[in-house]
């Protein structure tokens, strides 16, 4: 592209024209769904006094959630007898609620606190306890989640000296985290010594069930699966299935163990398995096949489902009709916009301006996570609002405007430099060799990109665009320390926005997050709750915006049948807040954001082979959506010269990036873990197909039937697939 001059298009034109109607569920927001209960205690459902106190004192947690009263007396076990509700004996448990409820305590809670339980029981002496080896195992789907869940867990074991007894309690029970991307000598020398619950991520935890010998799971009791429905998916098939199998053989419950045996009676007889997630039915059940013992259903949503709300019209078949459908926080603000593609980037930027202009002033600074579909196009906005708008104006190709700049320099060079060159004065040096200026030229791009390396290294960084508002980024292709520094960053700071994979979709507890915006639609329908889930957590507001082009306007017709409501904001809406005050005047504002966009492109080779990459990842994973939803996203439908607008570039590239990946600052090179794969790269099925092939399985598994990865594409003709050609009449 570099060279050619190109076309600056306009990106305002016509009226698209009437869009379907589709109907869509208007629900007004409602009160907090996913708060704590007033009218409960967690000592009332059962659990340790020590515990509970020191909870209030370090979580500032003090009364549970509709999720937690249900199923932390179930957890608790038949000896605690609470409640009417609680089997005689252990089962497996399917747990579901909405996002931000507050399930990872209600897990890890019961865990503990039959752990500490048992301390006092002569069956378990010391010696025992050191060798009695991993208790429990957590498994997420990735590496942020499972470091989130440890640190909630060392808080929780913190515990202090027992009032009663005086002694300090939980002080053996000893956390650990094996997670992809961590040294694995390190991983290997904790689990000699011993962790009694661990967390993971399914490979490395494979790895180690495989590798290390000191690895002793005999006694395993408690086994959760957190984001189930996710872990039982596409992706980590194999793993989960490996992982099933050894711990399934390897587990030899009490007769191995003669001190710690269940005389106690506190402990699980055998192995209990929960599945935890959001967006969990009963017919995880069939996912799950084998692993799962008659397990009983707990979910937080009301009696009366949200089925009322969805217009009949939606509900396809019977089977639908029956099937439970999703539920999101009734506080939650959800909303939609539609916006052709040649738009998209200034309407994006005008809703981050104005979030962050209007709340700015208010009692609490936004904090917005944005979604997209490839790692690529998550650099690039990150690059882009970090740096557009610093560049000087350009109306000139790259070529041009290099050569101008050298011209630029070497004025100022030939300024400053007057005084003591006599070549300069003397103007000789204007006439320099083609040489000279390509080796001027050279060592000044060399600079550029080491500083840009530098700033790119940062976790997180500020642009003109929305200034003062700092940006960070997350996605599977960054290097490990970068993810997990980003992520922590991120939870702590007052307010900025993080571009982000789904990597962010699921299980994070990034506090005080107020807005979603999901730019690009997820590529599985559960992904949309979990996305949203991030903001409106424990009885908190926040605000969700979907961006749709005007030809996947339908998708609505699949949010509505989930239940799922959704309310239109009109573009125009959005794009006025760009209009100078006291004037409508929002195209020519709009206009100039882009334009800066397009010359912060042109202005560097990088910045330009940045965003055509995230112009591809982008058609790429358009190609991913399952094939239920290909009559909503299927590329044919895409207009590449306005898609191309939306990353700032004046048309659209017409080569495809080769598979080797640029080399960016913190970006991991090559090798992906399965826990990596970003939701973007995989083909996802209908739950119909799902259902179809689980059926004929007995096992865990769920095969992927196409991994179309960043780099599996050879040509747009690939993409859109086979086209019958007619035969020529001879
Ligand atoms: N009873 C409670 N009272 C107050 N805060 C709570 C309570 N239970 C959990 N929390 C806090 O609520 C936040 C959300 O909890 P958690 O991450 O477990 O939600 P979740 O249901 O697992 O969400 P997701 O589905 O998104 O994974 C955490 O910061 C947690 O400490």
């Amino acid at each position: 592209m570099h060279g050619k001059s190109q076309v600056q298009s306009s990106i305002f034109s016509p009226d698209i024209g009437d869009m379907p109607k589709i109907k869509t569920i208007h629900r007004p927001v409602g009160k907090p769904s996913n708060a704590p209960l007033n009218t409960s205690t967690f000592t009332g459902i059962g659990l340790d006094k020590d515990l509970v106190k020191h909870m209030e004192a370090k979580l500032k947690v003090t009364q549970p959630t509709i999720i937690q009263q249900k199923a932390i007396p179930v957890l608790l076990g038949p000896t605690r007898k609470v409640g009417d509700n609680v089997p005689k004996t252990d089962t497996d448990v399917i747990i579901q609620a909405e996002t931000g409820s507050g399930k990872t305590l209600t897990y890890l809670l019961p865990i503990i606190n039959r752990l500490i339980e048992s301390e006092a029981s002569p069956m378990l002496d010391l010696e025992s306890k050191r060798s009695i080896g991993t208790l429990a195992i957590i498994m997420t789907p990735t590496r942020e989640l499972a470091k989130q869940i440890l640190q909630v867990l060392e808080t929780l074991l913190s515990m202090p000296a027992s009032s009663i007894t005086g002694k300090k309690r939980s002080h053996w029970i000893v956390p650990g985290i094996v997670i992809g991307g961590d040294k694995k000598k390190s991983e290997k020398a904790r689990l000699r010594k011993g962790v009694n619950i661990l967390v993971g991520t399914p490979g490395r935890l494979l790895d180690h069930l495989q590798n290390t010998k000191s690895f002793n799971v005999q006694s395993l009791r408690w086994l959760v699966l957190d984001e189930a429905d996710r872990l039982l998916e596409l992706g980590f098939e194999e793993s989960m299935t490996a992982i099933l199998k050894i711990l399934d053989a390897r587990v030899k419950f009490a007769a191995s163990i003669t001190s710690a045996n269940d005389t106690t009676g506190i402990w699980p007889k055998k192995r209990q398995t929960v599945l935890c997630s959001a967006t969990l039915s009963e017919d995880v059940q069939r996912l799950a096949g084998t692993s799962l013992i008659e397990p009983i259903y707990i979910s937080a949503q009301k009696d009366a489902s949200n089925k009322k709300d969805i217009p009949e019209a939606a509900l396809a078949t019977a089977e639908e009709k029956h099937t439970e459908k999703f539920s999101t926080p009734e506080q939650l603000k959800q909303n939609y916009v539609i916006v052709q593609a040649k738009l998209r980037l200034v309407t994006l930027t005008a809703l981050l301006k104005s979030a962050f202009a209007n709340k700015i002033k208010g009692p609490k600074l936004p904090k917005t996570v944005v979604f997209l579909s490839s790692c690529d196009s998550v650099d690039f906005h990150y690059e882009l609002f970090a740096h557009a708008g610093k560049e000087t104006k350009l109306e000139l190709s790259h070529d041009e405007y290099l050569g101008q700049r050298f011209e630029k320099d070497e004025e100022e060079q030939g300024d400053n430099d007057h005084e003591r060159s006599p070549e300069f004065a003397s103007g000789a040096n204007r006439i320099d060799s083609k040489a000279n200026r390509d080796e001027i030229h050279k060592a000044k791009r060399d600079a550029e990109r080491a500083n840009a390396k530098k700033t790119r290294a940062q976790l997180s960084l500020k642009g003109a665009v929305l200034p003062d508002v700092p940006l960070f980024r997350l996605h599977g292709n960054l290097a490990q320390g970068m993810r997990t520094d980003t992520y922590f960053e991120f939870c702590k700071a007052p307010s900025g926005v993080l571009f982000a994979t789904d990597v962010a979709a699921r299980g994070l507890d990034l506090p005080d997050v107020s807005h979603i915006i999901q730019y690009d639609p997820p590529s599985d329908l559960k992904d949309y709750v979990h996305r949203v889930g991030r903001t409106a957590r424990l009885g908190r507001d926040g605000e969700a915006i979907l961006f749709l082009l005007p030809s996947e306007v339908k998708y609505l017709e699949l949010l509505t049948a989930q239940g799922l409501p959704n309310q239109e904001v009109s573009v125009t809406s959005i794009l006025m807040t760009l209009a100078p005050p006291k004037s409508n005047e929002y195209q020519q504002p709009a206009t100039d954001i882009q334009n800066s966009f397009e010359r912060y492109n042109l202005h560097s080779p990088e910045s330009m082979a940045i965003a055509r990459a995230a112009f591809w990842a982008f058609v790429k994973s358009y190609a991913t959506h399952p094939s239920s939803e290909k009559h909503i996203f299927h590329i044919k439908n895409l207009h590449l010269g306005h898609i191309a607008k939306s990353f700032a570039l004046r048309e659209a590239p017409s080569d495809i990036p080769q598979p080797k990946k640029k080399k960016v600052a913190g970006v991991r090179p090559g090798g992906k873990n399965v826990e990596d794969i970003d939701e973007s790269h995989v083909v996802r099925k209908s739950q119909k197909e799902r259902e179809k092939e689980e059926r004929s399985k007995p096992k865990i598994v769920l095969k992927r039937k196409n991994d179309v990865s960043e780099f599996a594409v050879g040509d747009f003709k690939s993409l859109i697939g086979p086209v019958t050609k007619r035969k020529k009449n001879k």
